[in-house]
């Protein structure tokens, strides 16, 4: 978490327990009437939105409506209800992952705002029609207002930062392609920006002085970087960085650029060098990155990368729904690796993980994804299968994994075997929901023995 997100959490938390704190007893009951009747109030919420044509495609699903009416109920009651000093953090976690969830299934930020007012003109119905005094209704309804909108502000950051940070991924899966070939690249920037230093070295050396100088900006690598490098690299720390620091050379040129004063050039000098060594380190870290990137796979075993995972389910997500095609997700994890690696080094480790991703990449369809999910775990997405036919596949590869050997000196082979959960996807919005499915799927398989196979409920 950033520092402006804690401070911001910080100050809603303090507003929050502040209202809570000035809540009378008559207004705690009033509220309390009104979370026993969360059913009413998600009723009236689910008639409204579904009238709504850009509403309704989120919710007429059923695995929507029966999760989401109840978690609706649960959400009105946690809210209604002022919180005592120890319980901000759940009530604040609890409004984080909502904003999570309503990223991840990409809902527009306007709809949760309308059906939050809708809510709020129920409740407020509702204090005006209950028998309260005039001060405890105000206060009844100055209190709910003020939490549903504290509620939505943490919501709304919580969103904002997740779709951001999956939009940073999609953009970054987009745009590594700008850069074609990323070793020869990054042999030829840093090459230009060593000829750079070199030109500015030479000339303080030989007393030339700075007059004339091409800023580090305008160089060829300077101009790289702010076409290529920094769209490419994406919006994160080390290129803003850089930015400041290829900014902080030119700003010290710019005022020396006159001068052929030795003491004024001397000073600068380990200034300019220690700028660049610091330049050359981010752009190494940033290429690096950018390898990683490089067609969304991991390093080691050329499976994508687990960043990619949204991206794609995303799409998906969308595809099921729109062609009411089903889709799997097989959470899969070889078993007892710790020990591969303790007995016969990280290296063999290394091996193993090798092999299982080709024996992965053989057994599934070129339409499958395979991510690498963890260390020796692995994400499966089986497009346009069903249950049925998932297990067949599944329980094809717990075979093939079972058979294989893995040889490395005539004392030294080692077999394998690994479990797997799967779940289908269920036509609910929100992926995640699957991925858990089947991840508690594989705990299953885990604890029941290894080397087996369990179905989500
Ligand atoms: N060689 C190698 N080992 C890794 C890599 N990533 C993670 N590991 C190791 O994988 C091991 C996973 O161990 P555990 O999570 O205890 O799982 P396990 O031994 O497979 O046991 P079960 O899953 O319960 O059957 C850890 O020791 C990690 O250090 C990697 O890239 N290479």
């Amino acid at each position: 978490m950033s520092h402006d997100d804690a401070s911001q959490t910080s100050r809603i938390a303090s507003e929050w327990l502040t209202l809570a704190a000035a809540a009378s007893l008559p207004v705690q009951r009033a509220l309390d009437d009104i979370a026993a009747r969360s059913n009413e109030l998600a009723a009236d919420f689910y008639a409204h939105m579904l009238d709504d044509a850009q509403a309704s495609q989120f919710l007429t699903n059923e695995q929507v409506h029966s999760k989401l009416f109840s978690a609706l109920q649960a959400w009105l009651k946690k809210v209604l209800t002022p919180p005592g000093p120890g319980e901000m953090g759940e009530y604040i976690g609890m409004q984080k992952r909502i904003g999570d969830v309503h990223a991840r299934i990409n809902i527009p930020i306007n709809l949760v705002a309308s059906g939050a007012r809708r809510l709020k003109s129920r409740i407020f119905e509702m204090l005006c029609a209950a028998p309260l005094d005039a001060d405890t209704r105000t206060q009844g309804i100055v209190y709910a207002s003020h939490v549903l909108d504290l509620a939505l502000e943490v919501m709304s950051a919580s969103y904002a930062q997740s779709r951001e940070l999956s939009a940073k991924s999609d953009e970054a899966y987009r745009l590594h392609s700008l850069i074609h070939d990323i070793g020869t690249e990054r042999e030829r920037q840093r090459a230009a920006l060593l000829d750079w230093e070199n030109e500015f070295v030479y000339r303080i050396a030989t007393g030339t002085g700075l007059a004339g100088i091409q800023s580090l900006t305008g160089s060829e690598f300077g101009r790289w970087f702010n076409h290529r490098g920094r769209p490419s690299f994406g919006g994160c720390e080390d290129v803003n960085t850089t930015t400041a620091l290829i900014n902080h050379v030119d700003q010290l040129l710019s005022a020396g650029g006159q001068q052929t004063n030795n003491a004024y050039l001397s000073e600068i000098l380990p200034l300019v060098r220690d700028d660049i060594a610091q330049i050359k380190f981010l752009l190494a870290n940033l290429f690096e990155q950018l390898c990683e990137l490089e067609a969304g796979r991991d390093s080691l075993t050329q499976l994508l990368n687990r960043r990619f995972v949204g991206t794609i389910l995303s799409h998906e997500v969308t595809l099921a729904r729109q062609r009411k095609n089903p889709f799997v997700i097989v959470m899969m994890d070889i078993d007892h690796f710790k020990s591969i690696n303790d007995s016969y080094g990280h290296g063999a480790g290394d091996d193993v993980l090798r092999k299982v991703a080709s024996v992965l990449m053989e057994s599934l369809r070129p339409i499958d994804f395979i991510f690498r999910y963890g260390g020796e775990e692995f994400l499966l997405v089986l497009v346009e299968t069903d249950a049925r036919l998932a297990l067949s596949v599944i329980e094809r590869l717990r075979a093939r994994v079972e058979q294989e050997t893995i040889v490395f000196s005539a004392d030294k082979a080692i077999s394998l075997t690994a479990s797997f959960g799967i779940a289908l996807y269920d036509g609910h919005p929100d992926y995640q929901r699957t991925i858990d499915a089947a991840d508690t799927a594989l705990y299953r398989a885990k604890t029941n023995g290894r080397n087996r196979i369990e179905i989500a409920n």
